[in-house]
């Protein structure tokens, strides 16, 4: 797939804000700060259109993002991180609610891009989204970020720890380590998605 054009398209806290422009979508989920609107930039080839922040908790809304490609166009949807400590209670309910909402109902949603930190063991609530993100029955790319942080020679080390605690051996699973530095797989994460976009 070949990406000719991306542009921020809008940003959603409900149902009715979301764009009625009738394409697929492929949403991002993943802890805070564990690189979802870096993968964003990185596979759209734009250095600034998703913000990023080294302090956690940058995205609080659904973003959507209209990627016109060669193949059919469609929305990257950014989706806040979860596990973010320095909200409160509340906030953490209503933003619970937002991605359940947005997950649970979108037709048009076509994929789930679930990213965990490929430098750590999946935390309580990695394990937790995954075993939702089967639950919703979607096709899922489960991504090992920052990858250009672990040597080369201990990649089967990080998918040993995933395998540990997620059950990888499912088929509406794939598994891929990625960077956003070094742009590790950019071409299998555009075919995973290609692939959605033509499925029924
Ligand atoms: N080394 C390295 N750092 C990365 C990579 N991807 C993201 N980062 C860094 O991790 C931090 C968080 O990145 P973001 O893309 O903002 O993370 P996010 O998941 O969108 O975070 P929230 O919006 O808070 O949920 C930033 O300092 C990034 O520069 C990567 O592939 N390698
Ligand atoms: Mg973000």
């Amino acid at each position: 797939m070949i990406i000719n054009q991306s542009e921020f398209s809008v940003s959603a806290v409900k149902a009715s804000q979301y764009p009625e422009g009738g394409l697929d979508e492929i949403a991002l989920a993943g802890r805070s700060n564990v690189g979802k609107s870096s993968f964003i930039n990185t596979l759209l080839q734009r250095k600034n259109l998703a913000r990023t922040s080294s302090s956690p908790g940058k995205t609080q809304t659904l973003n959507f993002y209209r990627v016109d490609s060669d193949q059919a166009d469609f929305y990257l949807v950014d989706v806040p991180g979860y596990g973010y400590a320095k909200v409160s209670k509340k906030q953490r309910e209503e933003f619970g609610e937002m991605i359940q909402d947005y997950l649970e109902t979108r037709a048009y949603l076509k994929g789930l891009i679930l990213m965990i930190d490929g430098r750590h063991e999946p935390t309580v609530d990695d394990i937790a989204m995954y075993d939702y993100a089967q639950y919703l029955n979607l096709p899922i790319l489960l991504v090992a970020t920052k990858m250009d942080k672990i040597k080369k020679n201990a990649f089967n080390k990080t998918e040993a720890a995933f395998r540990k605690h997620l059950n990888l051996n499912k088929d509406n699973v794939t598994f891929l380590p990625f960077s956003s530095v070094t742009k590790l797989n950019v071409d299998q994460v555009k075919d995973w998605i290609q692939a959605r976009l033509y499925e029924e």
